[in-house]
């Protein structure tokens, strides 16, 4: 039996022997490994490709030269272009271009190829901050590389949430591509379906395997996406070379219809397999009715062209689709099974953000946001019946107008515009007959006509306030907007930054006032405090006093407000 050693120290004196005892040798304690760091603990389980973004200071930007060389070297970017540029007052590229160009349009120019088969492209994420330029971001890319194109056919697909943004980004588009001879079409359900049709693919006989398009872009909205991939003949998106998800974090998680999915499928050739199964939606007796002869087929799907004998050799390489896709927002989702949902290949991640020390990103957790570096942002803790006092304040203090109000619902907008209208009335008149402040609503409850007309009223500076529910909270761009009010806080982060970023944007300056209730203090606060944003914004106190000047007319106003609604 082995004699147990003991520590000498810790045996008696008494019981210590004089002859040595043969002690085993001393190995030591099991030690606990380090623990990872929490910025660590937070990656794991992300895709490798999101640990390695390319991050990429706002602050960075590139001017456009006007020298006269076909193509600038560096910011990729065609003589053309340039000059188109120089007509719109776009002198430099914003930081999330001067990553994007380069990437996207590979020197020499001629290897931006219209088909890439045999040479699979990367996909791409970019998280850049509201109002920092990610339109121009995907359309320089798509305007030089379709540029090439000699037959119209569908190769960019850009899908966004709302009609409005569609609106917004074909004018972009137009803007640009202005005598290049591009043809761009948009879908969102604003004409018949029949007629879209004919914008889309014209006149269709019968059926094409390659389809056929009268556009070369096209903007859309998933929904009706989906009714043209769907009911259609001769929509396909075999050719397509760009396929752009804009606010990609908002898309991803429709589930309308299971869009992604059927848009992501047809963008896949399908397998020989799949091509014969005369089950399968891409069999070829279902699309094409036997038709013994192809039109122009990509070059993934030239193996489903039954006029072409096909001999396999072991010299066969697999064809790839030459879509790339291109993934946007302010708030991209880093939840990897969400990402996991497109499918993407190889991706690159382009994240636009100030760098930020180790100790610091040591300590965030979760998702970051990044906000526009010209952004003020202000909190106003009040109780619910001070808030309409609130705005009224914000409104003749701080010269709060070419403002954005944000509301909760389509109903507490119309409710704050009528209270508006009569305070303002009454105060205007006090002040000597001075015009009072227009405020006007925008929501979901409106005509696409009048929500054309109220936004172009905004835009001119007729509307000073315009009410309205998150219908516009992402990607709207009007340039003059210097103040967002969230009137009704928002409830979660992403709410807030797409809110607050519809100010502050392409490096002018903005504010932001959230008004907090009482009770929602604390839920307001942990939620910037979570996404380690609560010392950006400021908290302002308004005192009683302050307040005191506005109680009579505000009371008025309310009394009126009553009235309408006992009648009504
Ligand atoms: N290089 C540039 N030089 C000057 N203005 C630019 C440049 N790039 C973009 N802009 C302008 O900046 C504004 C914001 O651009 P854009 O709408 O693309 O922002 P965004 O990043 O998509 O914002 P959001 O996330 O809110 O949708 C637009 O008015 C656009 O014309």
């Amino acid at each position: 039996m082995f004699e147990v050693p003991e520590d000498e120290g810790a045996v008696p004196p008494e019981r210590r022997s004089s002859t040595p005892v043969t002690t085993l040798p001393r190995f030591p304690l099991p030690s606990q490994p380090a623990l990872p760091s929490a910025s660590t603990l937070f990656l794991q389980g992300l895709d490798q490709a999101l640990v390695e973004a390319d991050i990429i200071d706002p602050a960075k930007t590139i001017a456009i030269p006007l020298i006269e060389v076909n193509v600038d070297p560096t910011t990729r970017l065609s003589e053309k272009t340039r000059k188109r540029l120089g007509e719109l007052g776009i002198s430099e590229l914003f930081a999330v271009q001067t990553a994007l160009l380069p990437f996207l349009l590979p020197l020499p120019p001629a290897r931006a190829l219209l088909y890439s088969p045999y040479e699979p492209l990367r996909d791409v994420c970019v998280s850049a901050p509201t109002g920092s330029g990610k339109t121009l971001a995907y359309a320089l890319p798509i305007l030089e590389t379709l540029s090439s194109r000699v037959v119209t056919r569908l190769r960019a697909l850009i899908v966004l949430p709302t009609r409005d943004l569609v609106s917004q980004v074909r004018e972009t588009f137009e803007a640009l591509c202005k005598g290049r001879g591009l043809k761009i079409g948009v879908a969102t359900g604003q004409h018949s379906f029949s007629q879209e049709q004919m914008q889309l693919v014209g006149d269709s006989e019968f059926p094409l395997q390659g389809g056929q398009s009268k556009v070369d872009i096209l903007i859309c909205t998933p929904g009706r996406l989906m009714d043209h991939l769907k009911e259609t003949p001769n929509f396909t998106l075999q050719h397509l070379r760009f396929l752009v998800i804009d606010e990609a974090d908002r898309l991803i998680t429709q589930a309308f219809q299971d869009w992604l999915a059927q848009v992501l499928a047809a963008t896949r050739p399908p397998t020989a397999t799949e091509a014969l199964n005369p089950l399968s939606p891409a069999s070829l007796d279902q699309m094409y009715a036997g038709i013994p002869y192809h039109d122009a087929l990509a070059p993934a799907w030239l193996h489903l062209a039954r006029s072409v004998p096909s001999i396999h050799t072991d010299l066969d390489e697999t064809k790839h689709s030459s879509c790339q896709k291109l993934l946007f927002s302010a708030t991209l989702t880093r939840d990897p099974s969400k990402i996991a949902a497109l499918n993407l290949r190889d991706p690159k991640y382009f994240v636009v953000k100030e760098s930020i020390g180790e100790q610091e990103e040591e300590a965030m957790q979760g998702e970051q946001f990044s906000m526009p570096a010209t952004l003020t942002e202000h909190m106003i803790v009040c109780q619910t019946i001070q808030k309409p006092l609130m705005l009224f304040y914000l409104v003749h203090t701080h010269s709060v107008t070419n403002a954005l109000v944000f509301t909760k619902s389509a109903e507490s907008t119309t409710r704050l515009v009528r209270l508006f209208e009569f305070f303002e009335h009454a105060w205007a008149s006090k002040e000597g007959g001075r015009k009072p402040v227009v405020a006007r609503a925008y929501s979901s409850d409106l005509s696409n006509a009048e929500r054309k007309s109220i936004l172009e009223k905004f835009r001119d500076e007729e509307i000073g306030i315009l009410v309205c529910s998150d219908l516009i909270s992402r990607g709207i761009d009007i340039s003059h907007v210097n103040h967002v009010v969230s009137y009704d806080a928002p409830v979660d982060m992403r709410k807030y930054v797409h809110r607050v970023g519809r100010t502050a944007r392409a490096g002018r300056t903005g504010d932001a006032w959230s008004l907090v209730e009482e009770q929602e203090a604390r839920y307001f606060k942990k939620m910037l405090s979570t996404a380690n944003h609560l010392n950006q914004v400021a908290k302002m106190k308004v005192a009683d006093k302050v307040l005191a000047p506005f109680m009579e007319h505000y009371e008025d106003a309310l009394k009126q407000l009553r009235e309408v609604y006992s009648r009504t």
